[in-house]
């Protein structure tokens, strides 16, 4: 059974050997999380040649050496040749994160088929029986949580920050993030307005309770 981790990968040393389908399906994740990309491959296909115009990762047209791992932390093997990715697989260092795409088993870790909502990230991960499967249910979950519930989602990150600043009353914080995460405050739309309503409300309570 995997541990699962959200790793912060941004200004890291990515290394992607191959450059075909498979491989841009990863490194556009990997962008995402705004990691440091080469690629090493002969050959790239037109997206990551884009990417490459774009000064979004670094390409070495080349074919895989065991000197391109050096100083990488995570280290993808996606070539189409089997024999290449066990060599890659043999040549990383044991500290080193490495997913080979045909070999799940030689792998420290998968990746999952992934949701982003603003702030919110659904990680699905069959442990490799079904990334079909994988891909179905991400497909089911975004339904579920649409471009709203993202909003929702960093609009509830803006009130933490504050209530973390501004409310020094442990009772009366854990009050308030129960009631933005109730269902029925998202439910209600007009967030900013809940949230003042909510705060006078728990002033209010705080000048009753002095005055008893
Ligand atoms: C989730 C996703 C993330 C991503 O890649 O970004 C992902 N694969 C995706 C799609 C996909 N992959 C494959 C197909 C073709 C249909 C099929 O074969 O079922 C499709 C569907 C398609 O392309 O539409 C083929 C395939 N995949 C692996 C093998 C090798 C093997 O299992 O031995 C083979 C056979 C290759 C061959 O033919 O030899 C292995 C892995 N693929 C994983 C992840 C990891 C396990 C995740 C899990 O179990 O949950 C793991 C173990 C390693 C890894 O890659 O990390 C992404 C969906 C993203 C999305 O849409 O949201
Ligand atoms: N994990 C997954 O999600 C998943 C999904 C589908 C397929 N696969 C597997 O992924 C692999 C790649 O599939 P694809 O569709 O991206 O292949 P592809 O044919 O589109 O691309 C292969 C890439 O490997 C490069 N390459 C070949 N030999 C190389 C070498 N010696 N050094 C460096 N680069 C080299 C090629 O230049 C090309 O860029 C296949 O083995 C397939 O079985 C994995």
């Amino acid at each position: 059974m995997g541990y699962p981790v959200m790793l912060n990968i941004a200004n890291q040393h990515v290394v992607v050997i191959g450059g075909g389908k498979v491989a841009e399906r990863k490194i556009h994740g990997l962008l995402e999380a705004k990691a440091n990309i080469t690629v090493v491959a002969p050959t790239i296909t037109s997206g990551i040649q884009q990417l490459e115009a774009a000064g979004k990762l670094i390409w070495r047209q080349k074919t895989f050496s065991p000197d391109d791992l050096e100083e990488a932390w995570v280290v993808i093997a996606a070539t189409n040749n089997r024999d290449v990715n066990e060599a890659v697989a043999k040549a990383a260092k044991p500290y080193q994160l490495i997913n080979i795409a045909d070999d799940p088993e030689r792998s420290n870790f998968h990746v999952p088929a992934v949701i982003r909502r603003g702030r919110l990230t659904i990680a699905i991960s069959t442990g490799g029986a079904s990334p079909t499967i994988a891909q179905q249910i991400r497909r089911q979950l975004e339904e579920l949580y649409d471009d709203d519930y993202g909003r929702y989602i960093d609009f509830l990150y803006q009130c933490r920050q504050w209530i973390l600043r501004n409310v020094h009353d442990e009772q009366k914080r854990k009050e308030l993030f129960k009631a933005i995460a109730d269902e029925s405050f998202r439910k209600r739309g007009d967030w900013e307005e809940e949230f003042e309503q909510l705060l006078k409300n728990v002033i209010k309570e705080e000048i009753r309770r002095k005055e008893e």
